[in-house]
């Protein structure tokens, strides 16, 4: 029974949950194409959701439990696609988000993918290496039925990197019986993986913001860049900007941050980081102070990169933010309401599906390669990626302008117009109505 004074719909998807907010870009973007009803009843839901419990033994011999999730979210376009993250808070409505976010982002890249993703509720810092092994092993042994290369495909997020990535595509193999290396992507190169994937979804945000530069009047000799997260995205986004004259101010990471407004060298940083476990303590060309994760977020600069969670920018705090530009490398970092006041106040805000959209490009790069058996060299993946992350830039750039929307409103808009397409290719509501 729908509790009191909600409405069914809300009960289902949970009023205040990250999902429900974040369906409102489609609710608009279906207005504004005027959508069949039809479209947005499908694409409100997960298509389908699947919990596990994963009981793995541990070093001292006890046994212990994890919370698991694997979400399809949509499979119009084809199977669906995303990563499996490792993190403490990982929630069922955060799987599900995130799943709908990679139907959009799959979209928005024109990819034959719907979108998936899945979780893992667990801190990996504190598991030994063999105990992160058989729990990797696990999550496919309880998600096999349900994954595969023509069905859904699983690929790295937060805290799976590639070893973990590794195991998991070795159990799928070992239980399908047969090399199945299109199942999972984002594996090593001697595992079937493709050049270009470790650094491609920096290298895509890097690619669009290269595109924009003139349009958002940026001068890379002069222009300041603040990066929230230090790891696989935040670390080569980094790098790449650093490398372009871009001045990195401040990066941080969970253990908090450091800034120095002469700069910071990220591969100096990094390896300060891989000595000590943290970017804190990292110095820079000047002065470098130690920052909270929250500083970060608020520092006068350029370009803002959210590379870490979601929900780092609220409402209660995107009154502070002072960068010109925020460019979405993590997954969900503006929550919508603060997107919402922020674009009305015209921060420009490059949105998630498509500034990190470059990961899942590259993947559907490997799964292409894995399934015909024929290995590109970097830099035709390279040269694909840009091609891609430039043509979907500028066709949601142009809609920005001519439709004087914000840009996620115009990526939804964009990607919104391919999924419905999909959706009514397999017969048109118009057709039955008519018939
Ligand atoms: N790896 C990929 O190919 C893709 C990743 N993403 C998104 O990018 C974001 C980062 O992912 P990865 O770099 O792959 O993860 P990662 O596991 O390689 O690194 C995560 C980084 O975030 C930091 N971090 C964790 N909690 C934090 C907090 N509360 N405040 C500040 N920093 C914190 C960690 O210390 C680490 O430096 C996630 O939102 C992920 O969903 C999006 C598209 C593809
Ligand atoms: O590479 C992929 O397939 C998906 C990456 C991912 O999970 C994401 O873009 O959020």
């Amino acid at each position: 029974m729908p509790t009191k004074n909600k409405t069914l719909e809300e009960n289902m998807l949970g009023a205040n949950g990250m999902l429900a907010k974040s369906l409102e870009a489609l609710r608009s973007a279906s207005e504004r194409l005027n959508i069949h009803p039809d479209v947005f009843e499908e694409l409100k839901w997960p298509r389908e959701t699947l919990a596990a419990t994963l009981l793995i033994r541990m070093d001292d011999g006890s046994r212990r439990a994890f919370k698991s999730w694997r979400c399809r979210y949509n499979d119009r376009r084809g199977p669906t696609k995303g990563g499996v993250r490792f993190h403490p808070n990982v929630s069922l409505d955060e799987i599900e988000t995130l799943s709908f976010w990679m139907t959009f982002k799959c979209a928005v890249a024109n990819l034959p993918f719907g979108g998936g993703k899945g979780g893992v509720c667990v801190d990996t810092k504190a598991l030994s290496a063999n105990e992160l092994e058989r729990l990797s092993r696990a999550y496919i042994e309880a998600f096999a039925p349900f994954i595969g290369p023509d069905r859904d495909i699983l690929a790295p997020d937060m805290y799976t990197n590639g070893i973990v990535i590794a195991w998991m595509a070795d159990e799928y193999s070992s239980i399908s019986g047969q090399a199945s290396p299109s199942a999972i992507t984002g594996k090593p190169l001697a595992f079937g993986g493709t050049n270009g994937r470790v650094d491609a979804t920096a290298r895509g945000g890097y690619y669009t913001l290269r595109h924009l530069e003139t349009s958002l009047a940026l001068n890379p000799e002069s222009a300041t860049v603040a990066i929230q997260g230090f790891g696989n995205v935040g670390y080569y986004c980094a790098k790449l900007l650093h490398a372009d004259g871009y001045k990195i101010i401040a990066i941080s990471d969970s253990g908090g941050g450091i800034y120095d407004k002469s700069g910071l060298d990220p591969l100096a940083v990094m390896q300060h980081k891989h000595e000590t476990g943290g970017v804190k303590g990292a110095k820079g060309q000047g002065k470098t102070n130690e920052i909270t994760n929250a500083e970060l977020l608020e520092l006068e600069c350029d370009v803002l990169v959210p590379a870490a969670l979601e929900r780092q920018i609220t409402l209660d705090n995107c009154d502070k933010i002072n960068a010109r530009i925020i460019l979405e490398m993590a997954n969900g970092p503006v929550s919508p309401e603060a997107d919402r006041k922020l674009s009305a106040a015209g921060q420009i805000i490059v949105p998630d599906i498509l500034a990190n959209s470059g990961g899942v490009t590259v993947s559907h790069l490997e799964w292409v390669q894995n399934r015909s058996g024929f290995y590109w060299d970097s830099s035709r993946v390279r040269d694909h990626l840009k091609k891609t992350m430039e043509t979907e830039t500028q066709a949601i750039w142009a809609l920005h302008n001519e439709m004087d929307l914000s840009m996620r409103d115009a990526a939804y808009t964009h990607g919104l117009r391919r999924i419905a397409e999909s959706v009514e290719a397999r017969g048109t509501p118009a057709y039955f109505e008519g018939s």
